[in-house]
């Protein structure tokens, strides 16, 4: 099947000591179409970047399976992209030699690796910082660039964890504008698939085709909506009955979960 299949997915934690482990996940089955675009949201530490991690490559399951394309995931795959919320960029290279970085290891020449960067740095807004380090950038320009860096692999499938959550209001409305650009909004054929972590509802349901509610850890889903709404988005959507339809749906889902996660 092609996309994302994932299994009878679990993860546990071994406990501290004699502490007892931690279970994450509980059985967790998802299927993501190529080009689909899903939100996962849910109560904190209910194991939403527990799961990223492991599609990402980054994490083992405990039992379970997961598939991209048919594949078999084991380890992390330059068809798997992650962006994370902290800054992850590497501080003694330029915003260019970041984002040249992968093809670079991919063996790709230095002109073509700058021809690459080029086109990342025009469709992510940051013609002009070329040269500047990470430590020179707003949290904005730094998360572009961790953008266009993901990007510049090609990846089939984007894993974003809460890319946006250390920005102000403003700047996070833009970085969404521009996601769905890149995503492919008004170019169908040519999206790439997304799972897109957040703890913020308008941003899910703004992004999604379809938006997932994860449950207090230990986490599984507990909801699944289709977002009714057709690309290109902009922001006036977010004024509509429907966005607020599905706003309140989900508030309600979260606050009990939120709730839940509090009592223990
Ligand atoms: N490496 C680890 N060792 C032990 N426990 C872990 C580890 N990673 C995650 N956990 C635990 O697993 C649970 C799920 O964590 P995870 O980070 O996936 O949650 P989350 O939903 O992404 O939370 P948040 O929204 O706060 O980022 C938490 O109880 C966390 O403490």
């Amino acid at each position: 099947m092609n996309g994302l299949s994932i299994r009878g997915l679990t993860r546990s934690f071994p406990g501290q000591g004699r502490a007892a482990p931690t279970l994450a996940l509980q059985p967790t089955d998802l299927d993501v179409r190529p080009g689909e675009f899903v939100s996962i949201l849910g109560p904190s530490g209910c194991g939403k970047s527990t799961m990223l991690r492991i599609v990402a490559g980054l994490d083992r399951p405990t039992t379970g399976s997961i598939h991209w394309n048919g594949q078999s995931v084991t380890r992390p795959g330059r068809e798997r992209g992650m962006v994370f919320q902290s800054y992850t960029l590497f501080p003694w290279l330029t915003v260019e030699q970041n984002i040249e970085f992968g093809p670079r290891e991919r063996g790709a020449s230095a002109a073509e690796a700058r021809d690459i960067a080029a086109t990342f740095i025009a469709r992510t807004g940051l013609r002009g910082f070329e040269r500047h380090w990470p430590r020179q950038l707003s949290g904005g320009m730094q998360q572009r660039t961790a953008l266009a860096r993901a990007l510049a692999n090609d990846p089939e499938i984007l894993l974003l964890d809460e890319p946006f959550g250390a920005l102000d209001h403003q700047t996070r409305e833009l970085m969404q504008e521009l996601l769905l650009e890149v995503w492919g909004a008004d170019r169908p054929e040519q999206r790439k698939t997304v799972l897109f972590v957040t703890h913020d509802i308008d941003e899910a349901v703004f992004l999604a085709n379809r938006v997932l509610v994860m449950s207090a850890r230990p986490g599984r889903i507990k909801t699944e909506l289709s977002v009714p709404l057709s690309y290109p988005r902009d922001w006036m959507v977010k004024t509509s009955p429907e966005f607020a339809a599905m706003k309140a749906r989900l508030m309600s889902d979260i606050r009990e979960e939120v709730r839940r996660a509090a009592l223990g």
